[in-house]
């Protein structure tokens, strides 16, 4: 059995994402925000940690960037993918609705409908979707932005459904877990994903994306984040196809390594949209096996 901590509280987007990596008997415990899910892990008071990392219209999500890169480390060993579509809650006895309650993120996806049906409302920033409904029935708020199933959990009244921007919006959640880990294996349709603390010198970034392009490995993402210390130092969040497991894998994160010696690695595992890794040509595994057989032979005076 497994405690799996998740941003909540209950009735989240990350709750349904966390739902999909449970197995019977597994307990669920929400927490109130990321940092807080992914400490849980740190002390051990859970086994996992389930927080969300990227969304298709607004980008990374900050909090978790940070929590990843800062503290102990965690190494991620699952994702999974959600389909994003909002409701949109108020009290039976609300009357003009002033103020609109969401998760930043959650706002950005609805900003166009809400200045479409709620033009003298007022978008306000609460801690996630579910905790907007929270205020809400506290009349703290007049509506909220939540995910279609908070209303399970929180008796509002639903407003509005399937409210959405952008049509196919996802987000995609990370599951986290607490080092030494066995890694998932490889499956052919793998992401690794790494944190750099890039020095602040010309071309470091270049540096290390070279390292991936001369391997022939493709990027899934690049994020920078302040590094908190020094006005314009950043973290370069990068993931790309691929397993650590992998010899071409293997070799692209030695040369990270030796390009940046504060990297840390966040985890290979299976994509979630089941993309499977291009290879270039003279870049497959067998290629790297090769070349290191060949010149294991040339080190032993046995190939010239
Ligand atoms: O607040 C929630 O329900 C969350 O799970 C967070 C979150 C996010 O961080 O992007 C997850 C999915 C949606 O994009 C909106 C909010």
């Amino acid at each position: 059995m497994s405690r799996i901590a998740y941003f909540g509280p209950i009735g989240t987007f990350t709750e349904q994402a966390a739902r999909t990596f449970t197995t019977p008997g597994d307990e669920l415990v929400a927490a109130e925000t990321i940092p807080q899910a992914l400490d849980a892990v740190r002390k051990g008071e859970a086994d996992a940690a389930c927080v969300p990392v990227e969304n298709s219209v607004e980008g990374a999500v900050p909090a978790t960037l940070d929590s990843l890169a800062e503290r102990e480390p965690l190494i991620g060993v699952a994702e999974a993918l959600l389909p994003v579509h909002f409701s949109v809650l108020t009290r039976e006895d609300a009357g003009e609705i002033r103020t609109v309650a969401s998760h930043p993120h959650a706002l950005a996806q609805v900003r166009q409908w809400l200045e479409e049906n709620l033009p003298g409302a007022r978008a306000v920033a609460a801690g996630s979707t579910a905790a907007a409904a929270v205020a809400v029935q506290a009349g703290e708020f007049d509506a909220a932005v939540t995910a279609p199933v908070a209303v399970e959990h929180y008796p509002l009244k639903v407003l509005a459904t399937e409210v959405a921007d952008v049509r196919d919006a996802r987000t995609r959640f990370l599951l986290m877990r607490k080092p030494p880990v066995t890694l998932p294996d490889p499956t052919g349709a793998d992401r690794t994903s790494l944190v750099a603390a890039a020095a602040n010198r010309t071309g470091t970034l270049a540096a290390l994306l070279t390292e991936l392009a001369t391997r022939g490995i493709n990027l899934t993402r690049l994020d920078a984040r302040p590094n908190k210390q020094n006005f314009g130092e950043y973290r370069f969040f990068i993931d790309f196809e691929g397993h650590v497991a992998e010899p071409r894998i293997a070799d692209a994160v030695s040369a990270l390594r030796r390009r940046c010696r504060d990297v840390r690695f966040l985890g290979s595992f299976a994509r979630a949209d089941g993309v499977r890794a291009t290879i270039e040509p003279a870049a497959r595994n067998e290629d790297f096996a090769d070349a290191d057989g060949w010149v294991a032979a040339v080190q032993r005076g046995e190939q010239a």
